[in-house]
């Protein structure tokens, strides 16, 4: 049982380096909770609640996994190096991909509801 404390630990230990390191975290920390409010707000379904969440997540890892491919990058090629260079342009494509996509849902969601409060119909 300590053992997965500790490991527990250790993972709170990275979001919070990938927290005080990344911008970009911090953005879609913020989006989420932006995310969150508005479906609360607007009452949205259990399915819309699983998508909503489901994006978040997705988002809010690839960024993690993002930020620890950038660190051993950093380790492992301190000179620039292609290698380096598409490592870290793939996983940087990887949470832009999942954020685009999580946009859409987003909008798929949100949008309906939030039109309808704006034309009052
Ligand atoms: N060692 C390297 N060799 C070659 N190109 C690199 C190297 N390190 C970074 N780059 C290039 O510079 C870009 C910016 O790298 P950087 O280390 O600043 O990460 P980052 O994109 O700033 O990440 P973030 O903005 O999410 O913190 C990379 O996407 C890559 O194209």
């Amino acid at each position: 049982m300590r053992a997965y404390l500790r490991s527990f630990t250790y993972a709170l230990s990275g979001i919070r380096f990938a927290l005080k390191s990344e911008r970009n975290m911090r953005f879609h920390c913020g989006a989420a909770v932006v995310v969150i409010a508005l479906g609360l707000w607007l009452s949205i379904t259990v399915t819309e609640w699983c998508l909503i969440l489901l994006s978040i997540a997705l988002v809010m890892s690839l960024e993690l996994v993002n930020t620890a491919i950038e660190q051993t990058v950093n380790l492992a090629s301190p000179n620039q190096h292609p290698v380096a260079k598409a490592a870290k342009d793939v996983a940087a494509g990887a949470v832009t991909l999942a954020a685009f996509f999580a946009s859409i849902i987003g909008l798929i969601v949100f949008g309906p509801p939030l039109w309808r409060f704006v034309t009052g119909s």
